[in-house]
């Protein structure tokens, strides 16, 4: 008789990918509970929690979970005068976590973001969606019909080059939002009851019932190279020994003239630079359930200028040229800041202040981010966190 199969070994509980490699960045001004809802998904991962607005104020992390908390105090300890390049009462202050992290990756999600379903009524884990959009290489040279190639069921189709079929490294995973879209001020106001969800029943004559069949859009692409794109930072990974230093997210908030374009700052320029470093941008799956509708009043205050601004900000980064002596994001970095503050400065006298805040931010994330060879020599002191 053949020996019965041996019984195959218990499987080892399957680690979560990439836990000991990625770091989740989450800027607050509020206790979190939210992260009861990502537990399932959060969990064995460590969190990078930035203390937005009076550092006095006590933030409740539910118990379980492994985080070190910076508020201002922190930030201005750590990085001294080089503070002044953080943001302050604005979700920017998020880069901050971004700088101190020693990890390859980084996902950050806002406070009000929840886990949403997809249209099998399934559970999204954002995290490893996002991870898959990272570990697998972008197309950005050649756009391929059927979107992401390398998924499961998906390919390249017929007259795609076989020689751009490696792709290119992934530097960035833009996820998108069920519920509350990420609209601007004036788009908010004038559409105060848009949600973006799966369906949405309406009942109008008591006989028919209208399917609000909104965008759950079951696809995750790479933005072409030479394309722009507005980046949001509520549900956004990255490869952070890639595209770290470009991942600066801008002073706005207290003090500025200008805020809730903090995000945006950051995509235009990383997405310059992955465009001349060969890296690629996707964005698509995962959606998250955005719950908060940002009082549009209040942001209307806060993104007026950049409304009329990013209509000369977007023609400058479409004209940005980078040397090919730029060959790492420091020295891209750095490039744009000189051509920020040469060309936008005419906009507003903003910008000059901008360029030399980014100037701040590179030296800040060199000082805290010394190459190996350099921490080793100087072993430079660390940002020591609150540890829980
Ligand atoms: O002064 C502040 C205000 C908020 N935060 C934290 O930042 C995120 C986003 O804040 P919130 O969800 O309240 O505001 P939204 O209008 O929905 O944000 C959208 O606009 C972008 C702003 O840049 C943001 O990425 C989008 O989600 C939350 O975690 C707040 O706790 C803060 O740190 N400081
Ligand atoms: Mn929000």
């Amino acid at each position: 008789m053949a020996h019965p199969p041996s019984p195959s070994p218990s499987p080892s509980p399957v680690s979560p990918p990439l836990k000991d490699e990625l770091d989740i960045v989450i800027p607050t001004i509020r206790n979190l509970d939210f992260l009861e809802m990502w537990r399932p998904f959060f969990q064995a991962y460590h969190l990078i929690i930035v203390q937005d607005g009076d550092p006095t104020k006590t933030i409740r992390v539910p118990d379980g979970f492994d985080y070190e908390l910076y508020n201002r105090n922190d930030v201005n300890r750590i990085l001294g005068p080089k503070a002044s390049c953080i943001s302050f009462k604005d979700s920017a202050c998020r880069c901050f976590g971004f700088l101190v992290s020693k990890k390859k990756y980084i996902f950050t999600i806002d406070d009000d973001c929840f886990v949403a379903k997809d249209p099998s009524g399934k559970e999204i884990n954002a995290l490893a969606q996002h991870i898959k959009n990272l570990v697998t290489p972008s197309t950005p040279l050649f756009f391929n019909t059927l979107y992401d190639p390398y998924r499961e069921g998906a390919d390249f189709v017929r007259g795609y080059p076989f020689s751009y079929r490696e792709g290119v490294a992934t530097a960035i995973s833009h996820g998108l939002w069920l519920n509350i879209p990420d609209y601007d001020a004036p788009t908010q106001l004038v559409k105060p009851l848009e949600r973006n969800t799966r369906f949405s029943l309406s009942l109008s004559h008591f006989s028919i019932i209208s399917l609000l069949i909104v965008l759950y859009v079951d696809a995750v692409m790479t933005i072409p190279k030479g394309t722009l794109f507005p980046m949001c930072g509520m549900n956004l990974g990255f490869n952070r020994e890639l595209i770290g230093p470009a991942m600066y997210f801008g002073l706005m908030g207290d003090g500025q003239p200008i805020g809730r374009y903090d995000d945006m700052w950051a995509g235009w320029c990383a997405k310059v630079i992955c465009d001349h470093l060969n890296l690629g941008v996707k964005t698509g799956l995962p959606y998250i359930w955005h719950s908060k509708a940002s009082n549009p009043f209040v942001n209307l205050k806060k993104e007026y200028k950049g409304i009329y601004w990013q209509e000369e900000i977007i023609p400058f980064f479409q004209s940005v040229v980078l040397p090919k002596e730029c060959t790492t994001v420091q020295k891209c970095y750095i490039e744009l800041s000189k051509q920020v503050k040469e060309k936008l400065n005419p906009v507003d006298p903003y910008f000059e202040k901008l360029a030399d805040a980014m100037l701040t931010w590179i030296e800040a994330w060199e000082e805290l981010n010394p190459p190996p060879q350099a921490a080793a020599a100087a072993a430079l002191p660390t940002a020591t966190p609150v540890k829980k």
